[in-house]
């Protein structure tokens, strides 16, 4: 793309407001910031659209937007009338220019003719998931970056089994965007005038009651909640986000009495002015949280992101101090959990299956495989955990208890089809009461886990490649590692690799390939001697080149060890 064209361009469009020209006017004469803004239009990756907020093509903003959403009105079309009239359904969460990016995209459905769902103000992710089915949309779009620092916003792209965009869907939306004049080709009306003519219809708090009546149903075992109620508190955060409500809600509702929510992250605010990022990976952003827990004497902290989807716990140690717990390890106390907590129940189904990325902790496999529950691995992105559900769902081979993430990401129940931090934290709590009612805290479990399925340790290193030169980069160095492929890391021989691209997983030292079941992502796995794994992928929501390392050994100690040498090792492969 001819970037200083394009730029003059929009520069000339008569579409653009004098702010957003005097934005563009800005940057005129620096060739870099140009190109940046102006090199691509934003292409679909994990997650649909994400990007950093502002005036070009390479940006999100009214314009790109727009035109994804007529991308999206042309596919539905395509898909006929009765598509149409199903329509889609609209979520956003606290980000800057979430809601009117939202209305944005009701007014540019409803002018191509197609009924509108609209949330009345912000909502979890996967309670947008959940409005899919419960309506019978045909798709769904919610105004979100997640996890991402305050400087981004993105648009995510449902269909109607309540998953993100298939592929097909995906490509049929990135051709009819890429096909269109940003400018000119937009459909648009009134968004008043829309509503009137009942093209666009609001969603409100009955829409809450009828998706939290299907997460209750997701809890176990609350009884044991009831048990410990009147003294047993934790603190929660949503950072400034969509879990403010309805989170402080279903906890009440399996019986919590003291939920003690952190008051300056209660309040919506697209700044995230008291973390330097919303994401609950980062133990940073629960400062405030840790002081509030220590002045009530709380062992037991919950963090949700801004879209609600991921959720990330806090918990004091046996020496008193406050650690995280890793994604990973969420999943697999959940794991067993879950499994326990349905043989005490007598509800374990006959075929019962666990889920996880493929860059998601070996010890959730042990754990679910120890338990006679099968574990299956897909590629990062929630919609590949759906895709399996789904896949279940219609052979029947099995029930899934649970699916998860490395990444903060944990669904279980059949209502939803991407990740839920409501969901999440309502077992998460119920699972905290189970073991208080054994004497015990998480962290204590989290201890016996290893001594029940092994010493495992995890460690992901996410290296920053901003910009157009981070997209080069990103490439050429993921060409490099095909072209020359390592043989050892950090002194641990490879003696597999797996190309996701192609599918074809090698011997190094025989030469020998076979094809695996999973193929088409832009990942590379090495299979260290030992058992260590080492994987590589560019992630699909941020500039960001991540390295996997996941090792197991005879202690935690050891298994630490070998992640460490490794994660240095990490770095000097990818700069
Ligand atoms: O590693 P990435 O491609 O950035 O993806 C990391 C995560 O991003 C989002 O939260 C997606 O919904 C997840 O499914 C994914 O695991």
């Amino acid at each position: 793309m001819n970037y200083m064209a394009e730029y003059e361009r929009w520069l000339a469009s008569p579409a653009l407001t004098a702010d957003e020209r005097a934005e563009l006017e800005a940057i005129r004469g620096d060739e870099d910031a140009i190109k940046d803004r102006f090199f691509a239009p934003l292409s679909f990756g994990t997650a649909g659209l994400r990007g950093v907020l502002g005036v070009g093509l390479y940006r999100m903003n009214r314009f790109t937007v727009g035109a994804a959403t007529q991308g999206l009105a042309n596919l539905i079309v395509q898909n006929g009338p009765e598509a149409c009239a199903r329509g889609v359904a609209i979520a956003y969460d606290s980000r800057h220019f979430s809601p009117e990016f939202a209305q944005l995209a009701a007014c540019i459905l409803a002018a191509n003719g197609i009924s509108v769902k609209l949330y009345d103000e912000l909502r979890p992710t996967p309670e947008l998931s959940f409005a899919i089915r419960y309506y019978g949309t045909i798709a769904g779009i919610n105004i979100t970056a997640s996890h991402n620092p305050k400087e981004y916003n993105g648009y995510k792209v449902y269909w109607e089994d309540g998953a993100q965009l298939p592929p097909k869907e995906a490509d049929v939306v990135a051709k009819e965007m890429g096909a269109l004049d940003f400018f000119a080709d937009v459909k648009t009306m009134d968004f008043e005038e829309a509503k009137a003519q009942g093209l666009v219809k609001m969603m409100d708090w009955q829409t809450d009651e009828a998706y939290l009546k299907e997460v209750l149903k997701v809890a176990i075992n609350p009884d044991c909640v009831k048990q410990v109620a009147d003294d047993f508190k934790l603190v929660y955060t949503p950072f400034h986000g969509a879990g403010y409500r309805l989170v402080p809600e279903i906890l009440k509702r399996i019986g919590y009495k003291h939920i003690i929510c952190v008051p300056e992250q209660m309040v919506i605010d697209g700044d995230f002015p008291t973390v330097k990022s919303p994401n609950p990976e980062n133990k940073e952003g629960f400062h405030l949280a840790i002081d509030l827990a220590k002045a009530n004497g709380v062992d037991l902290i919950i963090g949700t992101d801004p879209d609600a989807d991921r959720t990330g716990i806090v918990l004091k140690n046996g020496e008193g101090e406050y650690v995280t717990l890793s994604g990973n390890q969420v999943g697999v106390l959940l794991i067993d959990y879950v499994i326990t907590a349905k043989k005490l129940t007598g509800t374990m189904p006959e075929h019962p299956a666990v889920l996880k990325s493929l860059v998601t902790t070996e010890m959730a496999r042990a754990a679910a495989e120890k338990n006679g529950v099968d574990c299956f691995d897909t590629f990062t992105g929630f919609k590949f955990l759906a895709e399996k559900i789904k896949q279940f769902e219609t052979t029947g081979s099995h029930e899934y208890l649970f699916a998860f993430e490395e990444s903060y990401g944990y669904l279980a129940g059949d209502y939803a089809r991407d990740k839920d931090a409501v969901t999440a934290s309502m077992l998460i709590a119920e699972m905290a009461a189970y073991y208080r009612t054994k004497g015990m805290t998480l962290y204590d479990a989290m201890q016996t886990m290893y001594e029940k399925y092994g010493y495992y340790t995890e460690q992901t290193i996410s290296i920053t490649m901003p910009g157009v030169a981070g997209l080069e980069r990103m490439k050429e160095l993921m060409a490099e590692l095909r072209a020359t492929p390592l043989t050892e890391v950090a002194g641990h021989k490879v003696e597999y690799i797996r190309d996701y691209q192609s599918g074809v997983r090698t011997c190094v030292s025989c030469g020998k390939t076979e094809e695996m079941e999973l193929s088409g992502q832009n990942v590379l796995y090495y299979e260290l001697a030992g058992g260590t794994s080492f994987i590589i992928r560019p992630s699909g929501t941020e500039p960001k080149v991540k390295v996997y390392i996941m090792a197991k050994a005879d202690s935690k100690a050891e298994s630490d060890a070998k992640v460490a040498a490794l994660a240095d090792a990490a770095k000097e492969i990818v700069k």
